[in-house]
């Protein structure tokens, strides 16, 4: 296909957490025929597991869409998925980005939501043509006019001409395309004739190496070319150019304008950087394309392998993750009590959830996680400011001087009756109000200051459940504010378990410690002796619960010579120790270490 620049429209497809974004792709790729029925189907099952669980998209995926218009002109239309999640939003804009244009999607049972909200600045910071899209009409509860008038007041766009969908059944899709083609721009390139291509995305294969995801915006590319990244200022040799069409297709070349993929045998996801721009070694552009930033980890936690034996593993496997999940952090850490494993950053807490998830399932590795930690600015009394996330690194008080928190902008909306409830969260969370305003008659964005560290930890589900679920909510990182820090151990059996160490503000440390404690209890097995457990902040005790002694004998019951019977139980025994560990002279379980990550 011969497909002019003006043949060309590049488009995102925007949109609050669950409003149907991955639904409506899916229905614009089926409309296209590029897959076959069976395909869709396999397609489907390819995705990672943890995305169809959850139902939540974590990688952003391309696909080029070609469509004949009624005039018998033939188009391309390149889509450019984009994560939901807060925790992803720098893959949004890197997307965005790419394109001239997005379809807004508003879910017509919910409404504008913060994440609506947040997306479309970042849409129009980058002058995109935007479309309103109303999906789930099918839904009996789909209040179209409600959310027309939503587009018009919240969101200032055109609510009366909005499309109406409904991603799941396929109503009102075939309306997309026409309205794409007339509405979005087509591609401007620079004219300066000199490569010139930005990063949004990529992915690893492991027959091929790393898969370059990029848009073009001025010159051309094809096989044998020699590409400069210019932020780390290293070449490779092109080997293959395409489009992206569920599968790879390769080309002859690809020019300004166009979204594809370039295969380069590069080895190492970190080479790649998102936001990175590629140029011509021999004939470089003069500038990148810009705004280029590497994606910093705000979430920090210790993950050791329950069976010290899997350290191996849980090495090898985080090196393959790495491969595709180049935000991902980590470096060797130690533990008396948990021996060797790695100290992690993430980008979010549902970052961190999703790889301890793909590494349980898919490398079959039982881990176990410290609490997980902001990065606090601490100085000491001779001057010196270190950062620190890791609770093994705080210094003694003593030393102190002055302690700094990470702070948020927190954005949130919520029907108004709602409010009282959204004040008491945010201000138990040790949030400060900023400002309110109502969005519509019942609606209101509410703007509050909030400690990271209090949102990393379980801000989100609470603020869901006491709104029921129409609380939604976006945030920025707002610098660092002094706060009263404290380092809260626990004792088990007068023995610090530095795994169990966390970092939390003083007026906190009393109840989670108390918490603590108490699942301990409930998580630790009773043993031939009594088990004491501690929480304490320094040398001073807070919190105490006792495991009470008791003597488990598993053979007992098998009186009589039944060997095999005998062995069949110490091997059954034996397996459940692998999920145990030995803290001095204590066995506790992986699952006592994950209960105190939460409060409840
Ligand atoms: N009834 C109805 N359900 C829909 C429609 N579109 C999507 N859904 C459902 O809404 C849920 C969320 O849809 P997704 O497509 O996963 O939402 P998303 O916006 O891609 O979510 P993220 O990828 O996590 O950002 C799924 O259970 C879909 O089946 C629709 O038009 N009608």
């Amino acid at each position: 296909m011969n497909i002019l620049q003006k043949q060309i429209r590049n488009f995102s497809i925007i949109a609050h957490i669950d409003h149907g974004k991955s639904t409506l792709s899916d229905r614009l790729i089926q409309l296209t025929g590029i897959v076959s029925e069976r395909d869709m189907k396999e397609q489907m099952l390819d995705t990672m597991d943890i995305e169809r669980e959850r139902g939540i998209t974590i990688k952003s995926q391309t696909v080029s869409l070609p469509y004949t218009a009624e005039d018998g002109t033939e188009y391309l239309l390149n889509l450019i998925d984009t994560p939901g999640h807060v925790d992803f939003s720098y893959e949004v804009s890197r997307a965005l980005k790419s394109c001239e244009g997005a379809l807004i999607i508003v879910d017509a049972t919910q409404g504008v939501e913060a994440q609506t909200l947040a997306n479309l600045y970042l849409a129009m910071e980058l002058n995109l043509t935007i479309l309103p899209v109303i999906n789930k009409i099918d839904l009996p509860s789909a209040e179209v006019e409600w959310v027309k008038n939503q587009i018009e007041e919240d969101l200032g766009l055109d609510g009366e001409n909005a499309l109406q969908v409904s991603a799941k059944t396929g109503q009102g899709v075939d309306q997309l395309f026409p309205a794409i083609v007339a509405a979005i721009p087509p591609p401007t390139v620079d004219k300066d004739n000199r490569f010139k291509a930005l990063i949004f995305d990529s992915n690893y294969d492991s027959f091929r190496g790393t898969i370059v995801h990029f848009r073009i915006f001025d010159g051309t590319i094809k096989k044998g070319d020699t590409i400069l990244f210019m932020q780390n200022d290293s070449q490779y040799k092109v080997e293959e150019v395409g489009l992206f069409q569920i599968k790879r297709i390769p080309q002859k070349s690809l020019y300004g304008g166009q979204v594809g993929y370039l295969i380069a045998g590069i080895k190492n996801i970190s080479d790649v950087k998102i936001g990175d721009t590629i140029t011509m070694a021999d004939r470089p552009c003069a500038k990148p394309v810009g705004g280029f930033r590497e994606p910093t980890p705000v979430v920090f936690s210790s993950m050791y392998p329950v069976a010290s034996d899997d350290y191996e593993e849980l090495t090898e496997a985080l090196e393959r993750l790495k491969l595709n999940d180049a935000s991902l952090i980590y470096e060797k850490d130690s533990s008396a009590a948990l021996g060797f494993g790695y100290r992690c950053g993430f980008l979010g807490l549902l970052h961190l959830e999703v790889v301890q998830e793909r590494l349980e399932r898919e490398y079959d590795i039982s881990l176990i996680l410290t609490s997980p930690s902001v990065q606090y600015e601490i100085t000491t009394t001779d001057g010196q400011v270190n950062i620190i996330d890791n609770p093994v690194n705080y210094p003694d008080p003593a030393e102190i001087s002055k302690i700094r928190e990470p702070f948020i902008k927190a954005t949130i909306i919520v029907p108004d009756r709602y409010m009282g409830n959204v004040m008491q969260v945010c201000h138990e969370f040790r949030g400060v109000s900023k400002t309110y305003q109502y969005l519509t008659s019942n609606r209101m964005e509410m703007k509050f200051e909030l400690p990271l560290a209090e949102v990393v930890y379980e801000f989100y589900d609470r603020l869901k459940s006491v709104t029921q679920g129409y609380g939604s909510f976006d945030y920025e990182i707002a610098g660092y504010q002094e706060t009263d820090l404290v380092k809260l151990d626990f004792l088990i059996n007068g023995e610090r378990v530095d795994a169990l160490s966390i970092l939390i503000h003083r007026d906190k440390a009393e109840a989670r410690a108390r918490t603590a404690c108490k699942k301990l209890r409930e998580e630790i097995p009773r043993q031939q002796f009594k088990i004491p457990i501690q929480g304490a902040i320094g040398g001073k005790i807070i919190a105490r619960e006792t495991v009470s002694a008791f003597r488990k004998d598993v053979t007992a019951k098998c009186y009589g010579g039944d060997i095999s019977r005998k062995r069949k139980l110490l091997e059954k025994q034996k397996k459940g120790k692998k999920r145990m560990k030995m803290v001095g002279s204590v066995e506790i379980p992986q699952s006592a270490f994950l209960s105190v990550l939460k409060s409840e």
